[in-house]
């Protein structure tokens, strides 16, 4: 059985000390031996959302970083840079940086494995548009961006892997997919996997559904036998999020 893994991504809020104040009001409220429970913060908070969740079950994801193990890339985030200061996972392709920051299928691939070089987990983002969904081409698009995403990557990390089916239909507009839906394109992720390695690596690798999760409809959503968690923008920085992490 796999074990669940509900994710918040903070996206561009909060500050340093506000992620302080928001990690010591969420923190009694998300406790669960249960789940695994991820905050994801901006970069400049890393450091401090490490440190403010010491002695507890949460753990650090950042948003993204570059695929390059350093070098003159101005502004941007390595790898190490992650790992040093504490920080288990990492948000790789999110729709957000696909369109406003022109990531590509082939620099989430690059990303995806310079994220298992330095043992940080990926959770690795896909999801179609409305126009997509409306041609009918949902799981044929889907299966495209998870393949290149998991070029070159070995069964033994893949098994690892955090893939978020995120349908940039439902981020941030309240719209979320029904459970028929999220679980139909979970399930066709999980088969992807099982053709491109194997039945094993299918089984183990976890999937989670992101686009307006809410504390009402987590419960459904998680129940799916594909669904083995969520990644939570907006929910996530509200006391809400205690409730989708308790879900059951
Ligand atoms: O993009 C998301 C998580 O990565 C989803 O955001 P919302 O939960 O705000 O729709």
């Amino acid at each position: 059985m796999r074990r669940k893994i509900i994710a918040g991504n903070w996206k561009m809020n909060k500050t340093p000390s506000e992620t302080v104040t928001l990690i010591n009001e969420l923190k009694p409220l998300v406790e669960s031996n249960d789940v695994d429970v991820v905050f994801c913060v901006p970069a400049i908070s890393l450091t401090t959302a490490v440190e403010a969740v010491k002695g507890t079950n949460i753990q650090i994801g950042a948003e993204n970083m570059h695929y390059e193990e350093n070098g003159a890339y101005t502004g941007e985030i390595a790898a190490n840079m992650l790992t040093d200061v504490g920080v288990n996972f990492v948000i790789i392709g999110h729709s957000e940086r696909r369109e406003y920051f022109a990531e590509t299928d082939e620099t989430v691939n690059k990303k995806v494995l310079k994220a298992f070089e330095h043992g940080l987990t990926p959770i690795v983002c896909c999801g179609e548009t409305l126009t997509q969904r409306e041609q009918g081409v949902t799981i044929d698009f889907i299966r495209q961006q998870i393949k290149i995403a998991f070029l070159n990557v070995s069964a033994e990390d893949a098994q690892k892997a955090v893939i978020a089916y995120e349908p940039i239909w439902a981020i941030g507009t309240g719209k979320v997919a029904t459970t028929e839906q999220a679980q139909e394109v979970c399930k066709a992720i999980r088969e992807c996997i099982a053709e491109v390695y194997d039945q094993a690596t299918a089984e183990a690798i976890r999937i989670q559904y992101g686009g307006s999760v809410s504390a009402s409809s987590a419960p459904e959503l998680f129940a799916q036998p594909d669904i083995d968690g969520g990644l939570v923008g907006g929910a996530s920085l509200k006391p809400d999020f205690g409730k989708i992490v308790n879900y059951k």
